[in-house]
């Protein structure tokens, strides 16, 4: 066993202290303090070892080693004269001790580290190739092999110029700057690559330049997945943007008429179950409207509800907005794209102006109805989809199947639950509430405070047969109140603004038998005051009859009727 001590508490007395507290035969005695060390080191604190005064070291005894790390004179010349025996380590030899103690550190650092390296190059799944600043290569890992199916003795030691010269590792090489997606043939094999290279600049010298690349088929297969996914990002949006959120529930559905509320009533039941809904009636009478409540209504009402305007959509792309399309399967179709059934599924799909579609079409839907299946346009997969189908028509289909227009069958399919809205003209009791509901909305939106109509102009409305029914008159109460001031809105108004309101006896004034003439203004009258006793009293006073003369003209008419 070595006894020591060591003279000094800066940098140097730590490091020796450092490089000697781990070694068997040395035993550190204590380590002095000259007052000589340019900055003494905090260390010593958490060390368990001795520190004294310089002064103290005759009176340490069975010393074999003197370490001296301080370069003062005095300190030197105290330590000669009572060294006597023992040894003693001049600074300069501790100098050098230091010098290699430091070296094999760094050596050991750089080791470490290139494990590190190739741990992580042999593991990559790129090809890495290193060369010198001559082209000679110095290095390759193992996936470079695994592309290019050279193995490493092979390449290293030869000239990139000379194997590979229009490879991105010669170019980098050349030309001092990154080389970004180069596509070659690796020379010395058949392997085609996307490569990327970069010059490997050391104090702004140029010492080699390393390139990674792949395989291109590997790439292709990237970018076909990156096509996937980013194609089914764009069908999601494109899913966001088409699914409507359903909007109304047969709250929303306004009129007290019987005819209304007997619509109301299948529909209602309808959406109990999971049946083909057909809704007829003319435009604007609030198909769309039943459609949102069925769904709404129904046990589908958290899932999609999908609209498909039939009528909108040209006639060569409908059967792929329907059914999607697959990739490749007519020019320009670079993507695949999901269509409206499929964005339906589990929910319902609401095919609107169901009369305008053509006969192939009408062929394929069909299917679908029967079998809840069907493919992608150029596609041979099949996919399977539960939606709920509601259609809806302002055309008469019997009479298009009969001119052939139509295929009986799908008619069949589609009618297995038949709701039929009735125009506004023959439930003008509606009109009041319709009105009133529609001012409230406006009021809000344009920010007026209209209050109501004049009796007078209640009448217009009443003559009016409204072809384009709620949709029409949602239309001129609104154009009505964007252009009128007045809180209560009169006769002038409504004639003013809209021009197309001729009353119906005007329009109508060619000759009719008298009694049908009474009929008609009979009705016109109790749609006016409505259907209740009071009613019927206003409308006999309007009529200038009794009451027990409307009441028996209702009488004949209702016997009259059923007997058509
Ligand atoms: N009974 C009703 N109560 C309240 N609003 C109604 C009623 N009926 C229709 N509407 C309103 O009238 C407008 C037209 O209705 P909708 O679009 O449903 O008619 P449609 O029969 O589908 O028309 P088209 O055949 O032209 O597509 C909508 O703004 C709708 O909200």
């Amino acid at each position: 066993m070595q006894r020591v001590v060591i003279i000094g508490i800066g940098d140097d007395g730590a490091s020796v202290y450092s490089l000697l507290k781990n070694i068997e035969d040395v035993k550190i005695v204590c380590l002095f303090k000259t007052g000589a060390e340019k900055k003494t080191v905090d260390l010593w604190t958490n060390e368990n070892v001795k520190i004294l005064d310089i002064e103290k070291l005759p009176e340490i005894k069975n010393i074999d080693v003197i370490i001296n790390t301080v370069g003062s004179k005095e300190v030197n010349n105290f330590i000669k004269g009572i060294s006597g025996s023992v040894s003693v380590v001049e600074t300069s030899a501790v100098n050098i001790m230091l010098r290699l103690f430091r070296e094999k550190e760094e050596l050991l650092q750089i080791k470490r580290i290139q494990g590190e390296l190739s741990t992580i190059l042999n593991s990559v799944q790129e090809a890495v190739e290193v060369a010198d600043n001559n082209g000679v290569v110095k290095y390759v890992n193992p996936a470079f092999t695994r592309i290019t199916g050279i193995p490493g003795e092979q390449r290293i030691g030869k000239n990139v110029f000379d194997i590979s010269p229009d490879g991105a590792l010669a170019m980098a090489l050349k030309t001092g700057k990154n080389i970004f997606g180069h596509r070659v043939r690796v020379g010395g094999s058949n392997a085609e690559v996307v490569s990327n290279a970069s010059p490997i600049i050391v104090d702004g010298n140029l010492e080699g330049a390393v390139v990674v690349f792949q395989h291109f088929t590997d790439v292709m297969k990237l970018m076909d997945e990156l096509r996937h996914h980013t194609t089914m990002i764009e069908n999601l949006y494109d899913k966001l943007g088409q699914v409507t959120t359903c909007k109304y529930s047969f709250a929303d559905i306004l009129g007290n008429s019987p005819d209304l509320k007997k619509s109301i009533q299948v529909a209602e039941r309808a959406a109990r179950s999971n049946s083909t809904v057909l809704l007829l009636g003319e435009s604007g009478t609030g198909k769309e409207l039943f459609a949102h409540a069925i769904h709404y209504a129904s046990s589908r009402r958290e899932k999609p509800f999908i609209k498909v305007n039939c009528a909108a959509i040209p006639e060569n792309l409908l059967e792929s907005e329907f059914f999607g399309y697959a990739k490749g399967a007519f020019t320009g179709a670079t993507k695949s794209k999901i269509g409206k059934f499929e964005l339906a599924n589990g929910g319902t799909i609401f095919l609107d102006e169901i009369g305008d579609m053509n006969l192939i079409l009408q062929g394929k839907l069909l299917r679908v109805l029967q079998e809840m299946e069907f493919e992608r346009v150029g596609g041979n997969q099949t996919i399977r989809v539960d939606v709920r189908v509601i259609a809806a028509t302002n055309r008469n289909l019997p009479q298009l199947i009969r001119s052939g227009k139509f295929r009986e069958d799908l008619y069949y399919r589609l009618n297995v639950v038949e709701v039929t809205i009735p125009p506004l003209r023959v439930r003008k009791e509606d009109l009041p509430i319709l009105v009133n509901h529609l001012i409230i909305k406006l009021n809000r939106k344009l920010g007026k405070k209209v209050k109501g109509l004049t009796p007078d102009a209640e009448e217009v409305l009443y003559s009016y047969d409204w072809p384009g029914n709620v949709r029409e008159l949602e239309n001129v109460v609104e154009r009505v109140m964007v252009t009128v001031d007045e809180d209560v809105l009169s006769k002038k108004n409504f004639i003013q603004h809209v021009s197309q309101l001729k009353t119906t006896p005007e329009r109508d004034m060619e000759l009719i038998p008298i009694d049908r003439m009474e009929q008609i203004l009979i009705s016109k009258a109790l749609a006016k005051y409505g259907n209740t006793v009071e009613g019927k009293r206003r409308a006999a006073q309007a009529l200038n009859i009794s009451l027990a003369t409307l009441y028996n003209k209702i009488k004949r008419a209702k016997f009259e009727n059923s007997n058509v």
